[in-house]
């Protein structure tokens, strides 16, 4: 398999979706290898089924084993429809958010257990870890400050619920995994301006690209 597997990470707000949009353009413009850019939870059909019913904000009831069951079933499904076929035909597949999140949000900040959620995780994924993860590192507040500010155009879900206190948990777990995982993980300072933080995914890809 010679395609290249990047994932982007980080708290809700660190400005994951906003990077992606400016950074497509300049690495389409630079690089020859077409590129797949894709998101979770969701992705594919039946993914984008589960993330309705793990996100909506109705769905109160719903035990912390059940979603990180779903988030786990949304990934394997995505996995196989989208990410492996892009792979297996060379592509580069840059993905919103992977394991790493459910490490993070359900093994860390609901109190599941990183290890237990990695097992569930590794069975969903068949053991497949990205080549390359560019974690945007925000402080929660920052980052749920500016989704506050943007209530408008962004959809309300039932994650943006939970307290600040879930979010630092989040943040935490997310410095804890990039420190153990450096070989891997890139962090970025996502407080910067978007066009500087922009500027160091774009250098980190093309660094990686390089090897
Ligand atoms: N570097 C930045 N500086 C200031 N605001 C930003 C920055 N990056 C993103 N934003 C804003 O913060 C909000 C959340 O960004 P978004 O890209 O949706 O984050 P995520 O996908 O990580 O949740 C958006 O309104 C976006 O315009
Ligand atoms: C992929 C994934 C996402 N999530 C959460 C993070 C987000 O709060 C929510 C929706 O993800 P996303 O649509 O990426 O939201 P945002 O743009 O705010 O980052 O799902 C998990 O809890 N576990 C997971 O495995």
């Amino acid at each position: 398999m010679k395609g290249i597997f990047i994932t982007i990470e980080g708290p809700d707000g660190a400005g994951k979706t906003s990077v992606i949009k400016q950074l497509l353009p300049m690495l389409e413009e630079t690089i020859q290898q077409e590129i797949v850019a894709t998101r979770e939870p969701g992705g594919s059909r039946i993914a984008e089924e589960i993330r309705e019913l793990i996100l909506n904000p109705e769905n109160t009831e719903m035990d912390a084993r059940t979603e990180a069951l779903l988030y786990a079933a949304g990934r394997r499904q995505h996995l196989v429809e989208k990410i492996l076929p892009a792979l297996e035909t060379d592509k580069l597949v840059i993905c919103d958010r992977f394991v790493d999140s459910s490490l993070a949000y359900q093994g860390a900040a609901r109190g599941l257990g990183v290890h237990e959620v990695a097992e569930i995780n590794q069975f969903a994924t068949d053991n497949l870890s990205p080549d390359l993860t560019l974690y945007l590192d925000i402080e929660a507040h920052l980052g749920l400050e500016r989704i506050n500010q943007n209530k408008k155009t962004r959809q309300f879900d039932r994650l943006d619920q939970e307290t600040l206190e879930f979010h630092e948990k989040v943040r935490s777990a997310y410095l804890e995994i990039a420190k153990n995982h450096v070989e891997r993980i890139v962090q970025i300072d996502a407080s910067q301006e978007l066009g500087t933080v922009v500027e160091q995914c774009y250098q980190t890809i093309i660094k990686r690209l390089k090897k």
